[in-house]
């Protein structure tokens, strides 16, 4: 049996200002850092240890990776920093107020947006400021695979050949793998993991800083999955992100 585990990152900026964030390079708040802190404790507690790291190219999901190696005494494990791992981008969605969004455009259509399988936000126009063309980080990436918006189907469609070419062969050479990424790249793991519908995939979220443990079989489907911590509080929060995007 192998073992995955997957950690959404602490707070952000953003989370906490409860705007839509995607590709938007956000930072943790002091209850973000907290969060990941307590994530990696859970880990050390319950006997995890791991070879190697996956993260995405963004901070909030990097800096959360340092606290859960730090708490783990694994600062020095190799890290693979991947924009295949980054944020569903939220297009021209993008630093706009959750609440104020579903306000305008009604509870329903912001669900779409945001959790639905195939319906992207609306693009970004090209000439955007906010388009991440002149991000150094994505030097070397071809102009198409810069996102001016994406649906979860987008999503999954750049995570998983990552997971096929990279990811899959290190659990299956034995290495003990923890991916620490985002809500949505990690929905887009979990769906192709579990094999959820695109319908019932919109029901599905995931709180922050909480490890996601994953037994595999020998052929790398899940035996079963599990969230460490207080199982009321993995609800509170999980019912907390969905309520996000609800005009109150
Ligand atoms: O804003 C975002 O990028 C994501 C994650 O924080 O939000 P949502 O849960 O609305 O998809």
């Amino acid at each position: 049996m192998y073992q995955l585990v997957l950690i959404r990152h602490g707070e952000s900026t953003w989370n906490k200002e409860n705007r839509f964030t995607g590709w938007v390079d956000v930072d943790l708040t002091d209850t973000g850092i907290a969060q990941a802190r307590e994530g990696g404790k859970l880990l050390k507690e319950a006997g995890f240890t791991f070879d190697v790291a996956y993260t995405s190219v963004l901070k909030r999901a990097i800096r959360t990776l340092w606290h859960v190696q730090e708490e783990m005494d694994l600062l020095w494990i190799p890290v693979e920093h991947e924009w295949r791992l980054n944020e569903r981008h939220y297009g021209a969605l993008s630093g706009l107020n959750k609440a104020e969004t579903a306000a305008k455009f009604g509870d329903e259509q912001v669900l779409v947006w945001r959790r639905s399988y195939d319906t992207p936000p609306p693009a970004l126009a090209a000439d955007d400021e906010r388009t991440s063309y002149a991000d150094p980080r994505y030097a070397g990436l071809d102009r198409e695979q810069i996102p001016l918006t994406e649906c979860l189907k987008d999503t999954v469609a750049r995570v998983l050949p990552l997971w096929n070419e990279k990811i899959a062969p290190d659990i299956l050479a034995g290495k003990r793998i923890v991916i620490a990424a985002h809500g949505n790249s990690i929905r887009a793991l979990v769906k192709y993991l579990d094999n959820i519908s695109d319908s019932e995939i919109v029901g599905l979220n995931i709180p922050n800083g909480t490890p996601l443990v994953y037994e595999l079989d020998a052929m790398l489907k899940p035996i079963r999955h599990y969230y460490l911590g207080d199982a009321a509080a993995v609800e509170a929060s999980l019912a907390a992100v969905a309520n996000q995007g609800k005009a109150k």
